[in-house]
C-alpha cells in the first residue's frame, strides 16, 4: 500500500510487504519498540502537508462545476447538506494528483488555514488564518527533534556542510534565516531532499524515517493483523484473512459512497483512475470484491 510512498526498493528493505493472500505471519519482534516515533509524528510524516492542492475540483454529472479553496472546506461542515456533496468530495479525493513533496505549500495551509474557525478571523476583519509550517517547524523544536544534519547522518548520509549544497536559490534563502546549516530543522531538510524518481516520492531522510515507522507497527506489534495465533490474541482465522485481503480502498469508497454521483471507481485507489490499467469499474460490479462477512458468524 505505501509502495506509491516508499518505493518498491525501499518496501523490500524494510520487510514491509505483506505475506501471502492465504498465510499468517511469523515475524513478530517483542523486543521491537512499536511506538510512534517523535521523528515520524513531528515531522517527516507532516511532508505529506506539501502534497496537498489548495483547491478542490468538484465535478458534477458531466463537467467540472465548481473550484473549492481548501479554506472555504476546513471546519465548514455546511456543504454536506448537500445531499451529492459527499459523494462528489470522494471522486475529488480520488481523482485530483499528489502534489510533490517539496519546497512549495499551498496558500491555503501557510495563509488561510482555520480561517473561518479563527477567533480573530474573518468576522473581525481579519481575512487571514494560521501558518501550518510555521506551527510545524515550532512543534518540531517544541518536541526537541535534533537538527536535521544529525538524521542525516544517523541514515548514512553526508552531513551538510554549506548552504550552497542546497543549490543557489535554497541555499541562498535557507541562509537568511539559519546561521548555520546545523540549525536546518529536521521537516525544512526532509522536504527540500533530492528525491529519486524510481523509489517513492520522499527523499532519503523521510523515507527511512517512515518506513522504520512502518518496520515497527508491523514487527513489533502482536495484534498486526496478519500475526500468527501463537502470539496475536485477536488473530483472525486464515479465511478471515483471505477475505480482509481480497478486500480494496476502491471497495470501501465504493461501499460508503451514497451512489448519487460516484457509481464507479477505477480498481487501485492510489494510482491516478481511468487511465490504462486503471480503468473504472462499477461499483456493483465483478471487479471490486467485496469482503463475504460469513467467515465472522459464530
Ligand atoms: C487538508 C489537509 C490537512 C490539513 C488541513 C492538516 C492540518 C494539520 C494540523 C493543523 C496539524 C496539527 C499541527 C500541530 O499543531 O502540530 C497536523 C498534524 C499532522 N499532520 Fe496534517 N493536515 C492535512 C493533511 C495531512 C496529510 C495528507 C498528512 C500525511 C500524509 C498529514 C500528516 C500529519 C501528521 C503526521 C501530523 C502530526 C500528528 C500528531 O503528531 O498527532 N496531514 N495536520
Amino acid at each position: 500500500m505505501h509502495e506509491f510512498l516508499l518505493g518498491e526498493a525501499t518496501m523490500h528493505e524494510f520487510g514491509l510487504n505483506l505475506s501471502g493472500d492465504n498465510s499468517y505471519s511469523y515475524d513478530y519482534d517483542p523486543e521491537i519498540e512499536p511506538s510512534i516515533t517523535n521523528e515520524f509524528s513531528s515531522a517527516a510524516y507532516r511532508a505529506g502537508h506539501s502534497m496537498i492542492d489548495g483547491f478542490l475540483k468538484i465535478y458534477g454529472r458531466n463537467r467540472m462545476e465548481e473550484m473549492i479553496s481548501l479554506s472555504e472546506l476546513v471546519q465548514q461542515p455546511s456543504r454536506m447538506r448537500k445531499w451529492e456533496f459527499y459523494d462528489e468530495i470522494l471522486t475529488t479525493l480520488t481523482t485530483e494528483p499528489v502534489q510533490k513533496v517539496d519546497s512549495f505549500i499551498s496558500e491555503s495551509l501557510t495563509r488561510y488555514l482555520f480561517k473561518s474557525g479563527n477567533p480573530f478571523g474573518a468576522a473581525d476583519g481579519n481575512p487571514f488564518g494560521v501558518d501550518l509550517p510555521s506551527i510545524t517547524i515550532q512543534r518540531g523544536r517544541d518536541h526537541g527533534l535534533r537538527p536535521y544534519n544529525d538524521y542525516r547522518q544517523l541514515i548514512g548520509l553526508a552531513r551538510v556542510e554549506n548552504f550552497e549544497e542546497f543549490g543557489p536559490e535554497l541555499g541562498y534563502k535557507l541562509s537568511q534565516l539559519y546561521n548555520s546549516v546545523d540549525d536546518i530543522d529536521l521537516w525544512v531538510g526532509g522536504l527540500l531532499e533530492p528525491k529519486d524518481p524510481e523509489d517513492g516520492v520522499l527523499g532519503p531522510t523521510f523515507r527511512d524515517i517512515i518506513a522504520d515507522q512502518f518496520y515497527r507497527l508491523k514487527r513489533g506489534d502482536r495484534y498486526f493483523f496478519e500475526n500468527e495465533p501463537a502470539v496475536n490474541p485477536g488473530h483472525f482465522t486464515l479465511e478471515q484473512l483471505y477475505e480482509l485481503k481480497k478486500t480494496t480502498l476502491s471497495r470501501i469508497i465504493c461501499d460508503n459512497s451514497d451512489g448519487i454521483m460516484l457509481k464507479r471507481q477505477a480498481p487501485n485507489a492510489f494510482k491516478q483512475p481511468g487511465v490504462y490499467g486503471n480503468e473504472f469499474v462499477e461499483c456493483d460490479g465483478p471487479f471490486l470484491p467485496s469482503i463475504d462477512l460469513t467467515f465472522w458468524q459464530d
